[in-house]
């Protein structure tokens, strides 16, 4: 497995400052080489406020938003237009930019027609083996990734896009990609703020078993990185963050 690379920033805004500057950096250099982006979002707060700065700044960069494939990481089962979803807050803030309906593939709503299993199953056939170069996360206070939830049956579960039911977190359905799909992309970037991640961070980093801390569970085939403010940083140990790598 390869080593974490933990970057810590001053502040939150730093982090999606940050996070956004990364990813249109990223996704222009696989353009280039030349190929289309497949990657994972997340919901979460600062995933989110990268995204609206993309969506400010991203017309005037060179990537191309018309070649990006984009999927999500997990998902809450309710209508489509319910301002929970991670999928409507991601593509309201990415609006302003040309991108291309057909590459993006939010997971099923509750509404569509399908029951959870069949959401997840209709996901798992839709991802197929689906390559993804970038698959982001954040991070809960208690360590879960996507809907992936400490010592619940949801990281325990077998296949690649999964039900999950009585989340601890509401709402209480979701979908979410498994361990199995998040550690097959090339590249895991987590985003991590606030005071109320550091114990969890601590854990994730100093090898805590993926059962009690999902997050210790997820990294990338070529790269795992974190972006981290201070204070979801400020339990690690110094070595980790001074050396830049753990
Ligand atoms: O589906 C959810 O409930 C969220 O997407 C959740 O998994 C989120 O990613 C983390 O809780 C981190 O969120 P923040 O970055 O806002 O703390």
């Amino acid at each position: 497995m390869v080593a974490a690379e933990v970057l810590v920033h001053s502040s939150a805004d730093a982090v999606a400052e940050a996070l956004a500057a990364r990813l249109m950096s990223r996704l222009l250099e696989i353009q280039r080489e030349p190929r289309i982006p497949e990657i994972a979002l997340t919901g979460g707060r600062i995933a989110t406020q990268a995204y609206q700065r993309m969506g400010q700044e991203g017309r005037s960069s060179a990537v191309d938003w018309s070649r990006i494939g984009l999927w999500w990481g997990d998902e809450r089962f309710v209508p489509a237009d319910d301002d929970d979803r991670n999928a409507r807050q991601a593509l309201s803030a990415l609006s302003t930019l040309p991108l291309d309906l057909t590459r993006v593939h939010p997971m099923p709503a509750s509404g569509d027609g399908l029951d959870l299993d069949g959401a997840a199953e209709a996901y798992e056939a839709e991802l197929g083996h689906t390559a993804l170069d970038i698959c982001l996360l954040g991070m809960g206070p208690d360590g879960h990734v996507a809907s992936l939830f400490p010592e619940h049956p949801s990281s325990y579960a077998d296949g690649r896009v999964i039900p999950v039911r009585a989340s601890p977190k509401p709402p209480p359905e979701r979908t979410s990609l498994t361990l199995e799909v998040i550690n097959s992309a090339a590249e895991v970037w987590f985003c991590v703020t606030g005071a109320d991640k550091a114990a969890a961070a601590r854990l994730a980093l100093s090898g805590a078993g993926p059962l009690q801390v999902p997050a210790a569970g997820a990294h990338g085939r070529e790269r795992t990185l974190w972006l981290l403010d201070r204070d979801a940083a400020a339990d690690l140990p110094p070595n980790l963050v001074s050396r830049g790598v753990l």
